[in-house]
């Protein structure tokens, strides 16, 4: 007895040991402690990581040797907001049209990020439903398309084909000795745009400006990159002001050596790193995934958090009907897009539907059949020749859909007045293809709350607008789109809500929970408990009113719970490992509880912290 209570006491002790350093964990620390700077007066005014411009306070100016070259007034960080946000209404009055105001407010942000990243990111956490249209999508697209134009200072790290065999050694002119995310991109497919080449650095940085607001990561452990193996886009090439290789694509054999190489460099740099793949074209997004998954901390935004978030929302839209979870297998779908994006929904929703009957042979064989996919060329049977091995298992029996007057090739619209799914799904790329014949076919669906997701970005690519939407299908329809947009007054007091169905609200938590973990890979079962997290944050009262996403107001919530599952996942597969002074045998013993509070105690702040200066 006496030594079963000293066990008690021991682990009790233990776990006591453990919390102290959550509580302790290094960015609460961080917040207190001074930092430490090696460099003095306007060096630190010209460094966007440590200035503070007018908020420097009196004694940190004489210690900084910062006196005079400031005005006098000292003022504080909210003063600064508002001068800013002075600026920003006077641009909003001159404006002339709205593409103009978006990239002028792109500008003044941009501006502010190269002086002051604490203020900059102060303003996104607060104001993220404000800031996040203008700092991605939507107009992080136009940003992309007019990029070359729009380029004042470089931000993030540039690899080129003419690289080849330096990478190793490049990836040191980085000046961070640590970094948590990358996020890359090659340019191929940014959003719906295309092939933008070297223009699409800006996907790159809006995602982990969502990683600094949503996640809490350090700013000054995020690098955005860019693999510039060319365009294949016809005017970026005969362009005189391009900024990027003009040289047709490189391909094969040739662009994977490269991917590899870089790869290894920036693992060799910083094993620690999570390297996130963004806007790949889809011939390279799953070959590359596949090529990496086991052996590196990566994964591909557009294939598994696209997946995750639609799968959260697929499973939203069956509580909206009142049905239980358990009636998931049963909704019939059409996916419109298989490519990257697509597929990995198909994927994800799948497997999902196969675990909830039985997660076996049978049931995988099942799951299958509830998906009708079509492409550009129409719906995906068996006799679509050069069919990918990923949507091989999704093509529909030539037999079958015959006997549904439907054969290979038949017409979105055909598909839809035939099947009358439950669920209508956009991942196209291709604005307005949810056409009024299509939305008047749809309003066939045998659903109680026809769902409908346009998940298409920017917004010109939005398969179809929530008014269009709801006007046709009429109220009792369910709508997501990727980029956000606003909700429809249907009268009599009654709103059609516009969820935003974007990965946005995996992705962050999906990073910062695998940095927490020290997971040397992101697993199925850690992403599906992102996707689950995600789908259990909307109340049934939510849900039933048609709101299936949480607002983006409360994203850095959302990113701790999504992280605090990811590490959990983690933990229950073996495969954490911990990182810095949590181990995983301490991580082995934290409560639900305390996993969300090492989770926060790990997400950065934007606060201005105190200076202190010191010789090297
Ligand atoms: N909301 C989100 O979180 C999210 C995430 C990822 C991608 N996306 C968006 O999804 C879109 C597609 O991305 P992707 O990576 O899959 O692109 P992709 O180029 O890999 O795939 C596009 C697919 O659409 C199909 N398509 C083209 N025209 C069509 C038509 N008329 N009818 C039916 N299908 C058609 C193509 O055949 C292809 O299968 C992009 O606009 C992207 O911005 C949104
Ligand atoms: O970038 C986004 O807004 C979502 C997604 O990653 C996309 O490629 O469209
Ligand atoms: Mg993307």
């Amino acid at each position: 007895m006496s030594n079963f209570c000293s066990q008690v006491r021991l682990s009790s002790n233990l776990i006591r040991d453990v919390r102290i350093r959550i509580s302790r964990s290094f960015t609460t620390i961080e917040c207190h402690r001074p930092t430490i700077l090696h460099k003095k007066g306007v060096d630190i005014i010209h460094d966007p990581w440590f200035n503070k411009g007018t908020a420097f306070s009196m004694t940190e100016r004489d210690r900084l040797e910062l006196r005079g070259l400031l005005p006098t007034n000292v003022q504080t960080v909210e003063q600064q907001i508002e001068r800013f946000k002075t600026d920003l209404r006077r641009i909003e009055m001159n404006a002339r049209d709205g593409e103009t105001l978006s990239l002028a407010k792109w500008r003044i942000l941009n501006r502010l990020h190269d002086r002051n990243e604490t203020m900059y990111y102060k303003i996104l956490v607060n104001q993220i439903k404000e800031y996040a249209p203008v700092v991605y999508t939507p107009t992080v697209g136009l940003v992309c398309q007019k990029y070359s134009g729009l380029f004042r200072r470089p931000r993030g790290m540039y690899f080129s084909a003419a690289d080849r065999g330096e990478m190793m050694s490049m990836v040191y002119n980085w000046p961070a000795d640590q970094v948590d995310m990358i996020v890359v991109t090659d340019g191929s497919r940014i959003l719906g745009l295309g092939d933008l080449g070297v223009q699409g650095i800006g996907i790159a940085i809006g995602k982990l400006d969502l990683y600094v607001a949503a996640a809490g990561i350090n700013p000054q452990r995020v690098l955005p990159i860019m693999i510039d193996v060319g365009t294949n886009n016809e005017k970026l090439l005969k362009d005189p002001l391009y900024l990027g290789l003009q040289e047709h694509r490189l391909e094969g054999d040739e662009y994977v050596s490269i991917i590899d190489e870089f790869m290894e460099a920036v693992f060799n740099r910083w094993p620690h790193v999570i390297v996130q793949f963004e806007d790949f074209q889809c011939k390279w997004a799953s070959m590359l995934l596949n090529r990496y998954r086991n052996t590196y901390r990566m994964f591909n935004d557009d294939v598994q958090g696209t997946a995750g978030v639609a799968v959260a929302g697929l499973l939203g839209a069956v509580r909206a009907q009142d049905k239980m979870l358990i009636d998931f297998p049963k909704q019939n779908i059409v996916v419109a897009g298989a490519g990257s994006a697509g597929v990995g929904v198909l994927k994800a929703a799948r497997r999902t539907m196969a675990r909830m009957l039985g997660n076996n042979k049978d049931a995988y064989e099942s799951a299958r059949n509830q998906f009708w996919v079509v492409d550009v060329n129409g719906l995906i049977t068996e006799e679509r020749e050069n069919i990918d091995d990923d949507v091989k298992p999704f093509a529909k029996k030539s037999n079958e859909m015959r006997r549904r007057g439907l054969n290979e090739g038949a017409s979105l619209l055909e598909v839809v007045q035939e099947v009358k799914p439950d669920v209508l799904l956009g991942l196209s790329a291709v604005g307005g293809l949810f056409s009024k014949e299509i939305l008047e076919a749809f309003k066939g669906s045998t659903s109680t709350r026809p769902t409908i997701f346009a998940m298409s970005n920017p917004t010109t690519n939005v398969e179809c607008t929530p008014e269009e939407a709801f006007s046709v299908v009429g109220k009792h329809l369910i709508f997501a789109s990727g980029s956000p947009l606003k909700d429809v007054d249907l009268g009599n007091g009654e709103i059609g809500y516009c969820n935003q169905g974007n990965n946005m609200y995996l992705f962050p938590g999906i990073g910062l929970g695998t940095l927490l973990s020290g997971a040397r890979i992101i697993s199925d079962g850690m992403l599906q408990a992102a996707a689950e997290c995600l789908a259990e944050f909307m109340t049934e009262e939510e849900v039933l009113k048609g709101i299936i996403y949480p607002p983006i107001s409360r994203i850095r919530d959302i990113t701790k719970a999504i992280a605090a599952a990811v590490i959990s996942e983690a933990i229950k597969e073996r495969i954490a490992e911990g990182y810095r002074e949590m181990t995983y045998r301490d991580l082995k013993r934290l409560s639900k509880e305390d996993i969300i509070l090492h989770v926060e105690n790990n997400m950065w702040k934007p606060d201005y912290p105190t200076l202190v200066y010191k010789n090297i």
